[in-house]
């Protein structure tokens, strides 16, 4: 039997509510992640356009330092190729060469100087006095080359230390021959390492960057700054020289100093046309510097994006979360006053209330559709002397275990079972007809009896009940009391007719 109305649902179960708040939390969880994502991939990409415009730039002036190496080299072989036939032939005077070789100087303020030296390496002609009257150059290596090779292209030798000035040099010599074609000696243009210097000066490459020029084993010719590698040195073991330079004569790169330990960025070039390698490099620090700031920037500003969006978002979550919390103790509060209106304090089954709305309900729902309604009433037998007997509070005791006894009296899903007053109570039966009221009528009495409680001013012994029942197919004019009126006057039957029984009564019409 159903305990008639069973109060409002509680809002806490509500799988929608429940659904919202996790999406809710979920959209801000997406929300956040999202903005942080976007944020990060952003910054990760200026950071590869702040690599990529330095690697332009450094290409860029390793290109022109290259070309200007070149065209310096270039200046001192127009040098050397006219002073070659005019030895090879033999027909100018000595004063006419020494002039020429100071005109020659003159015009290219690059040149240490420009000389000559016969086929032992004694110095003919010069534009720089020789530090020793026998002054000799034969041990220089550009000498051997030149001695040893019968090949009359122009060589760039490694840098060294002027013998007449003391200055650093980059040597650019040609061989030429007697009229057999025999070695007569060496031409030399010597080009200033300070003129790299001057040139390289100009340059912005930031405080960390560097300028380098090198002969292609690794000889550094000049490198800015000079704190570290200075002409001379080699930096042949630097990743340059041991993994670029064998892959490609031109590329940029990136790897930590050999000589400084500085992290750079570099573009270098082999040249064309001699065995030498520019290379021009920026500190990674450096390029990185303003995206670092920037970064920063952005990612303190989506921080406190974020942060306004948790703080917003979840201060609307948890204002949801309190609305939810208030509905729940609204509904438990309406259950309880639910409770307190339609349930019988004593019992806890339907009160009398309850009971005539349900008679109302099922009355008219029952003559609507046109099935029969019935009504069993139960009253407690010689309750007053069970009262009086063994007293109020195990008068009540009884009337509960009759409740109990008919609450656990299922019968069929929508039935009421209430306590009508005193020691009455009544069970609603939708669709059952005047068998089935008399059925479950004494199942109840049985019921009762069976529960065995004992009552020494009961004929019997124990408490019994009499039951009173009735079903009609109530007419749309018919009124619910009828059938409480045809019910109430079978219980009365049962009780003149001598108690523990049940009376139905037959239909009149
Ligand atoms: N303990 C207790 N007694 C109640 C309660 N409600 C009604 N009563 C008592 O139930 C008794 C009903 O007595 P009567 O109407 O004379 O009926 P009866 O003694 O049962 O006799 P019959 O019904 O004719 O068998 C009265 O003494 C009421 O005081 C209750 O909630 N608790």
């Amino acid at each position: 039997m159903r305990m008639a109305g069973t109060g409002p649902e509680p809002v806490q179960d509500n799988p929608g509510t429940r659904r919202s708040l996790w999406l809710a939390y979920a959209l801000l969880l997406v929300a956040g992640l999202g903005a942080i994502l976007v944020n990060l991939a952003q910054v990760l990409d200026s950071k590869q356009l702040y690599l990529r415009e330095a690697d332009k730039a450094n290409a860029n002036l390793a290109y022109s330092i290259a070309q200007h190496a070149q065209e310096s080299i270039k200046e001192a072989d127009i040098v050397l190729s006219a002073l070659v036939p005019l030895l090879e032939r033999g027909e100018t005077s000595a004063d006419t060469i020494d002039q020429l070789l100071l005109t020659f100087k003159q015009r290219s303020p690059q040149l240490a100087g420009v000389f000559v030296y016969d086929a032992e390496g004694r110095w003919l002609h010069y534009t720089n006095p020789p530090p020793a009257a026998d002054a000799n150059n034969s041990d220089r290596a550009y000498f051997q080359h030149h001695r040893y090779s019968v090949s009359r292209d122009t060589e760039v030798n490694s840098p060294l230390r002027s013998r007449s000035t003391g200055e650093w040099i980059l040597p650019v010599s040609r061989r030429f021959n007697d009229k057999e074609g025999r070695f007569a000696g060496v031409v030399l243009a010597s080009i200033r390492v300070d003129h790299f210097r001057e040139f390289y000066k100009h340059f912005d490459i930031g405080a960390q960057g560097s300028i380098l020029i090198t002969m292609n084993d690794g000889t550094i010719i000049y490198r800015r700054p000079e704190d570290v590698g200075g002409t001379g040195e080699s930096m042949a073991g630097s990743y340059m020289f041991q993994y670029d330079l064998k892959r490609s004569p031109v590329g940029v790169g990136g790897s930590i100093s050999t000589l400084d330990g500085v992290d750079r960025v570099y573009a270098y070039r082999a040249l064309d046309q001699f065995p030498l390698v520019t290379a021009v490099s920026m500190s990674r620090q450096e390029v990185l510097a303003e995206w670092g700031r920037k970064a920063a920037m952005v990612g303190s500003l989506v921080a406190v994006l974020v942060l306004a969006l948790i703080g917003v978002g979840g201060g609307l979550v948890a204002r949801m979360r309190k609305r939810m919390a208030v509905a729940q103790s609204i509904a438990q509060e309406n259950r309880e006053l639910f409770h307190l209106a339609n349930r019988d304090s004593l019992t806890g089954i339907a009160n009398r209330r309850q009971f005539d709305q349900a008679l109302q309900v099922e009355f008219h729902r029952a003559a609507t559709v046109g099935s029969p309604l019935a009504l069993v009433m139960i009253d407690v037998d010689y309750f007053k002397a069970y009262n009086d007997r063994y007293g109020h509070q195990a008068g009540d005791a009884c009337l509960k275990a009759v409740s109990d006894v008919l609450r656990r009296f299922k019968v069929r899903a929508g039935d009421t079972v209430a306590r009508y007053g005193g020691e009455e109570f009544t069970v609603l039966l939708p669709h059952t007809d005047l068998a089935g009221a008399r059925l479950v009528a004494e199942r109840i009495r049985q019921a009762v009896y069976e529960r065995g409680l004992t009552h020494s001013d009961n004929p019997v012994g124990v408490v019994t009940v009499s039951v009173g029942a009735h079903s009609l197919v109530p007419n749309p004019d018919d009124r619910p009391e009828q059938l409480l009126e045809w019910a109430d006057t079978a219980l009365y039957r049962a009780k003149s007719g001598g108690r523990n029984r049940v009376c139905l009564l037959e239909p009149t019409s």
